[in-house]
């Protein structure tokens, strides 16, 4: 490969995954960087894949020389917010020290692009529930704020040097590609959609609401879901206004207005054509009420123009993957009732 190679960090999970099917779609050259910790090696679509690790010096700086890496998209990194509580050096050492390294060995080498997969996370909880890029950041768990230290590392070094970046603070993700290519294997997830989704092709029980008492009009919480369909295609925006010689920004991803529990729910069941078993709980520790992006920088900003930006797209696609997912999981049992 000549230049103009792209790192991809985390290139075999769920977003990263979705961005690299759409940049080798137009044939960027990539290269994939991914331990496969939480990432599968087939979901990597296009492109190379390297298993190594974000952290591992010596490796980065080879890849970075060898590939001749002039722009990096880094998506490694641990992602389950009740988990980095629990174990919060975990989080400091992925999403920050590694961060870090990888941000030593793109100085060095003289990348000019950076794009971040940054969070909502970072808001915290914000005054009636709507963040802009310029709202305080207060994280309320240790993922956040360990995302959070990196979106400074990035803009500490961009001041220092020549490199520009666009950290992006995504929204509540869900969705999966809508050509049914790939999409969320997540193992022991925690995220609605796809908790519900699971619960409708019969992986899991049942789904909980965890809180029927906030102060919205249905007493449950409300999201701003974004495709991940259109969440990649903000990342192929993201890198044609560097390329075009944007100054370094941070762009909030979602759709602006928000859904929810019970509405991601009814949808869930209406497009499964069968109701969920649902019980209700009480509120999750460390849940705001209401997280919806002011989303107005990122079009003005990228010229970026959502396609899925619709709750049923959402789940169908969702959906649509998940009855995937557990084709493979029921196909051995029933070869063996056949045999
Ligand atoms: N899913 C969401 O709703 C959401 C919301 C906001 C931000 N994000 C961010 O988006 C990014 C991608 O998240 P995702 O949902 O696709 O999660 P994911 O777990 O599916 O993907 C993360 C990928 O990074 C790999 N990885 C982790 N640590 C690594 C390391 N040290 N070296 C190499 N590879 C490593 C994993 O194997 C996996 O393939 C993350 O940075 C996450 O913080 C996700
Ligand atoms: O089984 C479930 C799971 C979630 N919820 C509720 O659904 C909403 C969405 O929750 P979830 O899908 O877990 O996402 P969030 O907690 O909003 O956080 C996600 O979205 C953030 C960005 O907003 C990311 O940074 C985090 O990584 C990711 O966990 C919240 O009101 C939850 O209380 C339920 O009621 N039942």
């Amino acid at each position: 490969m000549g230049q103009n190679t792209i790192l991809v960090t985390g290139g075999a999970g769920y977003i990263g995954s979705h961005v690299v099917k759409q940049l080798t779609t137009r044939r960027e050259n990539v290269v994939v960087l991914d331990n496969l910790t939480t990432g599968f090696a087939d979901a990597v679509v296009g492109g190379e894949l390297v298993v190594g690790d974000t952290g591992d010096r010596k490796l980065v700086a080879e890849l970075i020389e060898k590939y001749q890496i002039d722009t990096v998209m880094h998506f490694a990194a641990h992602t389950i917010v009740p988990e980095s509580v629990a174990d919060p050096l975990k989080y400091y050492r992925n999403n920050t020290t590694n961060s870090r390294t990888l941000l030593e060995c793109c100085q060095a080498a003289g990348v000019e692009h950076f794009v971040f997969s940054s969070t909502a996370a970072v808001y915290g909880i914000p005054p009636e529930g709507i963040a802009d890029e310029n709202s305080p950041t207060q994280p309320i768990n240790p993922y956040g704020t360990s995302k959070l230290m990196t979106e400074w590392m990035l803009r500490d070094l961009c001041q220092a040097s020549p490199m520009r970046h666009a950290v992006l603070r995504y929204f509540n993700v869900a969705g999966s590609d809508p050509e049914g290519v790939i999409g969320q294997s997540t193992e022991r997830a925690t995220l609605l959609v796809k908790v519900a989704c699971e619960a409708a092709v019969g992986h899991r029980t049942h789904v909980s609401i965890f809180g029927t008492d906030y102060d919205t009009a249905d007493g449950t919480g409300i999201r701003d879901y974004i495709h991940v369909d259109d969440l990649a295609a903000a990342h192929i925006d993201a890198l044609d206004y560097l390329r075009r010689g944007g100054e370094s920004t941070t762009l909030n991803c979602g759709y602006g207005h928000g859904y929810s529990v019970r509405e991601v729910l009814d949808m869930v069941e209406r497009v499964n054509g069968a109701p969920l078993v649902i019980k209700e709980e009480p509120r999750r520790a460390g849940d705001p009420p209401v997280l919806i992006a002011n989303a107005k920088r990122i079009r003005e900003t990228l010229g970026w123009q959502p396609r899925h930006d619709d709750l049923e797209a959402i789940v169908r696609t969702s959906l649509a993957w998940e009855r995937h997912l557990a084709e493979i999981r029921n196909a051995p049992a029933e070869a063996q009732a056949g045999g």
